[in-house]
């Protein structure tokens, strides 16, 4: 047990998928997983053990921006021994062709958030997803025909920006996405010695508009889910 986790010793696997919303771990656990049971309900931040393809995962969701998630995957590391994280999550593309639909794997996350910069004042510590990760769900991803742009994503603090200047022009220097937890995720990765990385659905499209129907959302979300899972197992 741990504060935030009713998990017992055991009840997490070594491979845990990450969405933010606690609700998206319950779909994934009942539509991807055998025999899932579910270890939390503390705060209703769901999480669930079960097996893909015979191999164990777990699924545990974060909430919303990196002070949340991190709580999460530090738990799930220190606590419960997690090794191999993957956030499986949504995100606005900045690019124009950046698409809707598009899947995301997340090399790198810029960031505004001071968390990490407090820790090295006066040094910019890249945030980078773990090679052997990275490399297999590209992989995966390209047999599935799915179109998976591999590149930089911004982890921002707010949702709602006063101005999307910013991420705009980090949209005009090669950043594809903006989301909220993955340059946390990443440096939490670093600091205790594990694997991560972030794959993002575009949701909706900061450049024009576009959002995602909850349908279209799903099927996409199926392939990144199936991705990801195949990615931890094997
Ligand atoms: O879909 P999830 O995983 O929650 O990710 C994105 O959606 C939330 C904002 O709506 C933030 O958490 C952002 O990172
Ligand atoms: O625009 C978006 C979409 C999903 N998540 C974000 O953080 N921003």
């Amino acid at each position: 047990m741990t504060v935030h986790l009713e998990a017992k010793a055991g009840d997490v696997a070594e491979s845990v998928l990450l969405p933010g919303d606690p609700l998206r771990a319950k779909y994934i656990a009942e539509t991807f997983l055998e025999n899932a049971v579910s270890y939390n309900n503390v705060r209703g931040m769901l999480g669930f053990t079960g097996t893909y393809k015979g191999n164990r995962v777990s699924v545990q969701g974060t909430g919303m921006g990196m002070p949340s998630a991190m709580i999460y995957i530090q738990e799930l590391i220190e606590g419960y021994g997690a090794k191999n994280l993957i956030r499986v999550g949504t995100c606005g593309a900045i690019q124009e062709d950046v698409k809707i639909r598009d899947v995301i794997a997340a090399q790198a996350a810029a960031t505004n958030s001071n968390i990490i910069r407090s820790r090295f004042p006066g040094y910019d510590f890249p945030p980078i997803a773990n090679f052997e990760l990275l490399k297999k769900s590209y992989e995966i991803g390209s047999e599935k025909g799915l179109n998976i742009l591999v590149g930089n994503v911004v982890s921002s603090d707010l949702f709602y920006m006063d101005s999307q200047d910013e991420v705009i022009a980090l949209g005009k220097h090669g950043v594809l996405a903006v989301e909220m937890e993955a340059a946390g995720l990443y440096y939490l990765a670093a600091k205790f010695g594990v694997k991560a990385l972030t794959l993002l659905t575009v949701s909706d499209h900061i450049l024009t508009g576009e959002q995602t129907s909850s349908m279209e959302r799903q099927t996409t979300f199926n392939d990144m889910i199936e991705v990801a899972l195949e990615a931890v197992s094997g």
